[in-house]
């Protein structure tokens, strides 16, 4: 063979190998494509057997709905019957529930007999019968405390109610004996909102829930806390009826009771604590602390203010660095360190003077 021979047919092979390639990449993508088309058709395939089951659904609760509406119609029209002669019944024989139903003209509430599985079957004496239909039952149970505080487990059921205070599905907890003879179904107020409440009956003897025995602390120190115990309203009675018309420590068997008066000559504005005043009150304080009859000590006010705080017009000509260094308020402090419980009976205005263990802080 010549070279050129030779040269004519590699060159036919080389295009029958790109020939070849094409060829080949043609039906790749040939078969990319089917491939695409496939996946799409499946896709849409499921896409409408999904519809077809989503159409079946709805027909289906539509149905139920149809069925569940014609159930609550006639459920409607039984409760309706029964608290009417519920309701004479009541008129004449008074019961549990009279107070609440005279008042607010309630009828109580009960359940239904219906076929619907979701409704609770009631039996020949009119008490539903729980324990038979476990259709009912939601397989949850609460825990309830008995009579002497005694804990049952009681299951939870969903059941149709029809009254005048709820109407629909509700899940109660289920008995097999109510405590009042007569009542089948006992709301409560989460179901029944504030429409029921219980009988709140007024108690014109009050007696004190405690024995009356005193705690330790009011054993150790008698003196003192029958002294807390005496409050601002006590002070006030004491002070606009006079000793007659208030509660004496007689009356309460209390310790005898010192009054010490600390006031400046002439009154002070508001009780402004002037350097008179806080003189006083620390020089009472001092012979308080040494008094052993006196147990606690409380500081008063009037009836417009406890107090204006610092004296403000003897203040207004000192300089700061007077007042500072000079210690101007240091006699206050001597109230932060009484040994006996100290009582503020705030009235009305209280200023700028809280002195706890030297903190001051401003109230008003
Ligand atoms: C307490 C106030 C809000 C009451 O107001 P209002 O009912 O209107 O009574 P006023 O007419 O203001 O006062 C009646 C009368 O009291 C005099 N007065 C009131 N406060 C002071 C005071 N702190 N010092 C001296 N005098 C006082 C007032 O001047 C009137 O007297 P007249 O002679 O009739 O003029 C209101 O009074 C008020 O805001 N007072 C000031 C309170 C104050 O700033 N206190 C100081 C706090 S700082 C402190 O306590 C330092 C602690 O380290």
């Amino acid at each position: 063979m010549s070279e050129i021979e030779d040269s004519a047919s590699l060159q036919v092979r080389l295009a029958e190998i790109e020939l070849e390639k094409e060829k080949l990449k043609l039906q790749e993508i040939s078969e990319q494509r089917q491939t695409d088309l496939e996946r799409d058709r499946m896709k849409h395939q499921h896409e409408l057997e999904l519809a077809k089951l989503q159409l079946e659904e709805n027909k289906l609760s539509l149905e139920r709905d149809k069925q569940r509406e014609s159930v609550r119609q006639t459920g409607l029209v039984t409760a309706i019957q029964e608290g009417k002669a519920l309701a004479e019944k009541m008129d004449t024989e008074p019961t549990f529930s009279e107070h609440r139903t005279r008042r607010r003209k309630l009828l109580p509430a009960h359940a239904i007999d219906t076929p619907d599985p979701d409704v609770v079957p009631v039996n020949s004496s009119g008490r539903p019968s729980f324990e038979d239909n476990v259709l009912s039952a939601t397989g949850d149970s609460v825990p309830v405390r008995g009579i002497g505080s005694t804990q049952l487990n009681v299951p939870l059921h969903c059941v149709n109610l029809e009254s005048d205070l709820v109407q629909g599905e509700v899940v109660v907890g289920v008995l097999s004996v109510l405590p009042v003879e007569g009542v089948d179904v006992i709301l409560g107020n989460d179901l029944a909102g504030v429409l029921v409440w219980g009988d709140a009956s007024v108690v014109v003897s009050p007696k004190p829930t405690s024995s009356g025995e005193l705690d330790d602390l009011a054993k150790r120190y008698p003196s003192v806390f029958p002294a807390c115990a005496i409050t601002r309203a006590m002070a006030r009675k004491h002070r606009e009826y006079g000793p007659d018309h208030s509660n004496s420590s007689e009356d309460l068997d209390l310790p005898p009771q010192t009054e010490h008066t600390c006031a400046p000559e002439p009154p002070q504005a508001l009780n402004a604590l002037c350097d008179a005043l806080m003189t006083e009150v620390g020089r009472a304080l001092d012979a308080f602390e040494a008094d052993g009859e006196i147990g606690a000590i409380v500081i008063t006010g009037s009836e417009r203010a406890f107090a204006a705080g610092a004296d403000i017009k003897e203040m207004q000509n000192r300089t700061f660095q007077e007042c500072y260094g000079g210690n101007f308020l240091a006699h206050w402090n001597r109230i932060s360190t009484v040994k006996k419980p100290v009582i503020a009976a705030v009235n009305g205005f209280a200023v700028g003077v809280l002195h706890a263990n030297k903190t001051i802080m401003y109230a008003m």
